[in-house]
């Protein structure tokens, strides 16, 4: 019996191996492309893809067959046979040909928005920097309207075909491995041991729905203070005047619709200019912070691999990723980082990445990934609810030690500070809700072609209350506009993250042994908080996410409690301010073109 247990594990060790070797492979290929974005490249990565398509291929029938054979029943303990499982879950197409065209398709789509280009007057508008600028700075509803249509005009008509195409083809290979169709496949690769994944989504979008409708409401109020012929006083908002391309995260606005401007805090983005606080600085911050509370350093090759700024010269992807190459101690970011508290909120989340990537790294292949896909994006958005408290930032002399202020001041400034808080993370959730919300239907075939857009705006306006400031129609592709649909990168982890990230910090919170109201906490240098959380994410996905999730915070599944507690401050002030709003929107009105 023992020779057979060990002949099953050393199979479990190589088929491993090799899974590392596909994921080093795509690794390496995919960053050659997306930073450094050339027909050559994409080439390659083509071809990379196709060449690891048959090697998954082995992988799959090999733990499929280990898993239906008899004789090894009594070698797989339950770990083997969850990492069989686990192997077995793919959605590689069958041959070669599609995987190619499949793969083709991708980059086509992935080039389309890494590239795309505004021109006005002579001038090329790249999305990042240029136009992200204006949607967060300008304050003219023309140019705000000129940047929001202009970005969809060079990205959507040019990728619809395409990604019609590119789905077909997802389904095939889910379907090729016993799928119904790819969100079958996603949901199951991304949150095994959830009986119900959307249903779990639905109950907690309605029970966030109200916090989320107060802030909307208030919001309304200040823009149509602002904007008086742009914006209703009731109904939905227009699209462009949020501060972002995607109308996701509404910070930028931050100063339209402070509570309190005289208590304003410090503006943090003027003194980090100020300061002349670097990238590399704001790298060094970051990487400070995490190794304050026991996590791991960045490695040597971190800092001499990493593409932390646009580089002159050449064509890359801008947006933000941070990667594992599987190999050694390479693990990578790549953005093109600018100066301001935006850009050091992200660079604490994509070091979140790399921490967890770390974490993992003595970890079997199969398990070198996330507790659950939530888990990952989790982690750095986790820290950064720490490191960008005021009392964190006056540790670090971003925010000036004031001299003693009112106890009525000081309630003003909280109210401000859970203002600014709320427009980064109560705006997303709904928009983290729709974006897989628009494409399960569209993989399972309910949201066709000919409604892409209709049906994207339909959600838009159901669930973030946002309508299009100008016309759209069936020959825009508004979905293509937002990268993770052309790059074809799973969404919902993002909506579930900004729920459990309150659920970590609160239990960290605890741990560190802090006192009064949970958006004040700033677990700084306490190894009891980043216990919890690195022991956790050592186990990457070897340990089902509702064991995960009870080890860091004593609940086995996902509640809404933490975010509710950390905001409850702000709703009882919302609802104050909001006694005479209309609370909500109709959803009749989209600003769509009648056939
Ligand atoms: C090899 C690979 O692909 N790696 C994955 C990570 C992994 O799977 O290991 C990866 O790097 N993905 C990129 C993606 C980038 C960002 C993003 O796209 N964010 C969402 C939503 C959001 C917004 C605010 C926020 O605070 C948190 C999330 C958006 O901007 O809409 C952009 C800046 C923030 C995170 C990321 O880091 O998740
Ligand atoms: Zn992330």
């Amino acid at each position: 019996i023992d020779e057979v247990i060990q002949s099953c594990r050393q199979e479990l060790a190589d088929m491993n191996k090799e899974l590392g070797d596909i994921y080093a492979q795509q690794a390496y290929a995919g960053w050659n492309y997306r930073t450094n974005i050339t027909n050559e490249n994409a080439d390659k990565l083509s071809q990379v893809g196709v060449d690891t398509a048959r090697l998954t291929r082995k992988l799959i029938n090999q733990a499929r067959k280990l898993l239906k054979e008899d004789k090894h029943q009594q070698c797989l303990s339950p770990d083997m046979k969850r990492q069989l499982a686990l192997f077995a879950q793919d959605a590689t197409l069958k041959n070669d040909m599609d995987v190619r065209r499949q793969e083709d398709l991708h980059q086509e789509l992935q080039k389309i928005y890494s590239t795309a280009k505004v021109e006005r007057d002579g001038i090329f508008y790249s999305l990042e920097p240029q136009l992200t600028e204006v949607m967060a700075k300008s304050r003219e509803p023309d140019e705000l309207l000129w940047a929001w249509k202009s970005w969809r005009d060079v990205t959507g008509p040019a990728m619809k075909r395409k990604y019609e195409e590119y789905v077909r083809y997802l389904n095939e290979g889910a379907m090729d491995n016993g799928y119904q169709n790819y969100a079958e496949y996603w949901i199951e690769s991304q949150f095994d041991n959830t009986p119900d994944l959307e249903k779990m989504a639905e109950e907690l979008w309605e029970e966030l729905k109200p916090l989320y409708q107060q802030l909307h409401a208030y919001v309304r109020r200040r823009l149509h203070n602002a904007y008086p012929d742009v914006v209703g006083e009731t109904g939905a908002i227009p699209a462009h005047l949020l501060g972002n391309m995607w109308a996701q995260n509404w910070e930028n606005i931050y100063d339209l619709v402070v509570p309190y401007p005289y208590a304003k805090e410090h503006d943090i983005d003027k003194e980090m200019l100020s300061q002349k606080y670097t990238v590399e600085s704001m790298f060094k911050m970051a990487e400070h912070f995490f190794m304050s509370i026991g996590l791991y350093p960045m490695t040597q090759t971190f800092w001499q691999k990493s593409m932390i700024v646009k580089p002159e010269g050449r064509e890359v992807q801008c947006h933000a990723s941070a990667e594992d190459f599987y190999t050694e101690d390479d693990f990578r970011i790549k953005m093109c980082t600018g100066v301001s508290s935006e850009y050091l909120e992200t660079v604490h989340h994509e070091m979140g990445h790399i921490e967890y990537f770390m974490a993992y790294e003595d970890q079997p292949t199969i398990y070198r990934t996330g507790a659950n896909s939530a888990f990952h994006e989790a982690i750095g958005d986790t820290i950064s609810l720490s490191v960008m408290t005021t009392k964190h930032l006056k540790t670090v002399n971003l925010i000036p030690e004031k001299a003693h202020v009112s106890e009525a001041r000081n309630k003003e400034e909280n109210i401000n500070y859970l203002m600014k808080k709320a427009l980064i993370k109560l705006a997303f959730i709904p928009f983290g809700y729709m974006i897989d919300k628009w494409r399960f239907e569209v993989f399972r075939g309910r949201i066709k072609p000919s409604d892409y857009n209709r049906a994207w705006w339909e959600l838009r306006l159901k669930y973030q209350g946002i309508v299009a400031p100008v016309q759209r129609s069936e020959d825009d592709f508004d979905p293509g506009s937002k990268f993770h649909v052309p790059s074809n990168s799973p969404y919902i982890c993002y909506f579930v993250s900004f729920i459990i990230q309150f659920q970590f910090y609160d239990a960290m919170c605890q741990a560190s042994g802090h006192t009064g109201d949970l958006h004040t906490c700033d677990f700084y240098q306490s190894h009891a908080a980043g216990t919890l959380l690195r022991d956790v994410m050592a186990f990457g996905k070897k340990k089902p996410w509702p064991d995960a999730m009870e080890a860091i915070t004593g609940q086995r599944s996902i509640k809404t409690s933490a975010i509710n507690e950390y905001f409850a401050p702000l709703l009882e002030w919302l609802q104050e301010q909001n006694r005479n709003e209309i609370i909500g929107w109709d959803d009749a009105t989209i600003n769509f073109e009648t056939k």
